[in-house]
């Protein structure tokens, strides 16, 4: 249908001005498409009128006290506005959603099209995303609505993961009108959230305080930052804490370990891509973490792990804060705020030529060394007070007290996976124990735990350490002696003459 746009402007604003305009059209019986009404302007959309009609109609509105002149525009205000609005809004690397106070869709951008495919207005958002807590946000009541807003929960579409958000609209009136209701592509896996913060780190130790305090400062620069300690000693809970402490806080925390991820999904997964970039993969794209973090922190643990291609390309974007994806031209400015952390000793690395030397220069400035656990001594007691605390509590033990012996023992161990060891070791001593007091004899270290075969000097007490603890691991892990039978592939009869003959005792897995 052929349409016309006509702008008609006032000199005066008088009550029933609007009235008077439209009366006019109704005498000629042209029907209005769409109407704005300012307070000087009225906006008509009307189907195609000739011009010998509308000179008539013009004739009269010039006899309409306050018409002052009129004009055939090519758009309505509002229609300029919508589509300034939809430019900015497609610009954006986010999905929009604008939905009415029931959900319904009113409006989209491409990014969401893209996430949510057929969507369209008018159509109920929850025929696009089945998610429970949208569907009672969206439900529930103004109250509701204020303490079960979400951000960035993590939804599996068909198209791909995505963080959702959702926000209310108000008018400036402050009248609830809506939802907006945002939708980023997440990469598979990572989680952009962060809750820790200094105050979850514990020690007193003079050694450790020197470290925290330096941490602390560093958070306030965007250098990179170096954690060096070995395994458990806490560098992604540094990292996770400086990142709090710093002006990014309210921006997304990655964290990464770089040797357990494949090398070629590490790169696409870091830079992300652009269509054709990646062999094998056709068209489409990726954004890559950086890209996805930037104003945020990037977590790199093991970072002696990287590929020495991938080394360059880091090196280059802490160098030129640019980002390039794989396949593309395109250039990201990038600002985001890197921690690298290693186990390993880089500078051997660096000898072995498996590491960058000029990498290293650039990271190895701001460089913090965590301490083992053994390197801080007045905090053993501390930590294991705290988490006997924490745990117990967890599996709801009251409160539970280590024995002196069971103290020794775990003072005399070397604790080659520092907290996190020592974590799984009360934890498994508290659901081991059947008293209030964890004995020498709950205390097993996760070397021993992995076959239980370490205190046995024949082959014939090893094998049978080995069996008690398979079957105990398929115990704990099924909801029955019948599923963990099934799962270890032998009869429930021989399953029960097994946890008979080990004296495994209901407390130990149920
Ligand atoms: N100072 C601390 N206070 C409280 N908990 C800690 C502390 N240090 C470590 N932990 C706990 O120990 C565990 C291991 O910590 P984290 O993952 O930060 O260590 P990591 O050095 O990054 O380990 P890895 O080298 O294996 O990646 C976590 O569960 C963490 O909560």
């Amino acid at each position: 249908m052929e349409i016309i746009r006509i702008k008609i402007i006032f000199h005066i604003n008088r009550p029933h001005l609007t009235f008077d305009i439209l009366s006019i059209l109704k005498k000629y019986d042209v029907y209005i498409i769409s109407m704005e009404v300012y307070s000087n302007i009225i906006y008509l959309k009307l189907p195609y009128i000739s011009e010998d009609a509308l000179k008539i109609i013009e004739k009269e509105w010039k006899e309409v006290y306050g018409f002052d002149y009129m004009e055939i525009v090519d758009i309505m205000a509002f229609e300029e506005k919508d589509i300034e609005l939809k430019g900015v809004l497609n610009l954006l690397n986010e999905g929009v959603v604008m939905l009415s106070t029931k959900g319904v869709v009113e409006y989209f951008n491409n990014e969401a099209l893209d996430a949510l495919k057929g969507l369209e207005v008018g159509a109920e958002i929850s025929k696009f995303i089945a998610d429970s807590d949208l569907a009672e946000y969206i439900g529930g009541n103004g109250s509701i609505r204020s303490f079960n807003s979400f951000k960035d929960k993590k939804i599996d579409l068909e198209t791909g993961t995505y963080l959702l958000s959702i926000n209310d609209l108000y008018s400036e009136e402050r009248i609830f009108c809506g939802f907006l209701l945002t939708l980023k592509e997440a990469v598979l896996g990572y989680s952009f959230d962060n809750y820790i913060t200094f105050e979850d780190i514990i020690g007193e130790d003079e050694n450790f305080i020197k470290v925290t305090e330096a941490a602390k400062s560093f958070a306030y620069m965007d250098n990179p930052i170096l954690l060096k300690g070995e395994v458990g000693t806490g560098k992604e809970m540094f990292a996770r804490a400086i990142h709090a402490e710093s002006d990014r806080a309210s921006k997304p925390f990655v964290g990464i370990n770089c040797a357990t991820i494949p090398e070629e999904l590490l790169e696409s997964d870091l830079f992300g891509y652009e269509s054709g970039g990646i062999e094998g993969v056709k068209g489409g794209s990726k954004r890559g973490i950086f890209d996805l973090t930037n104003g945020g922190t990037v977590f790199l643990d093991e970072i002696g792990e990287m590929n020495i291609h991938l080394q360059t390309k880091l090196l280059e974007v802490i160098r030129d804060k640019k980002l390039k994806p794989i396949g593309s031209d395109r250039e990201i400015d990038l600002n985001v705020k890197i921690i690298a952390a290693t186990s390993k000793d880089l500078e051997r690395a660096i000898e072995e030529k498996k590491f960058r030397q000029d990498l290293y220069n650039r990271l190895n400035v701001f460089t913090l060394e965590i301490p083992s656990i053994r390197q801080r001594p007045r905090d053993f007691d501390i930590i294991i007070d705290h988490f006997l605390k924490v745990i117990s509590n967890r599996y709801d033990r009251g409160n539970l007290k280590l024995s002196q012996e069971a103290k020794e023992k775990l003072k005399l161990y070397s604790w080659p996976g520092n907290i996190r060891e020592l974590q799984s070791v009360l934890e498994r001593a508290i659901v081991l124990s059947k008293s209030e007091e964890i004995k020498e004899e709950d205390i097993i270290f996760d070397s021993e735990a992995k076959d239980g075969v370490a205190k046995c000097s024949d082959l014939n007490s090893a094998v049978s350490a080995f069996e008690r603890n398979f079957i105990l691991k398929a115990l704990r892990k099924n909801p029955s002696v019948r599923a963990a039978a099934k799962e270890l592939n032998v009869t429930h009869t021989l399953l029960l003459n097994r946890i008979k003959k080990y004296e495994i005792e209901d407390e130990e897995w149920k």
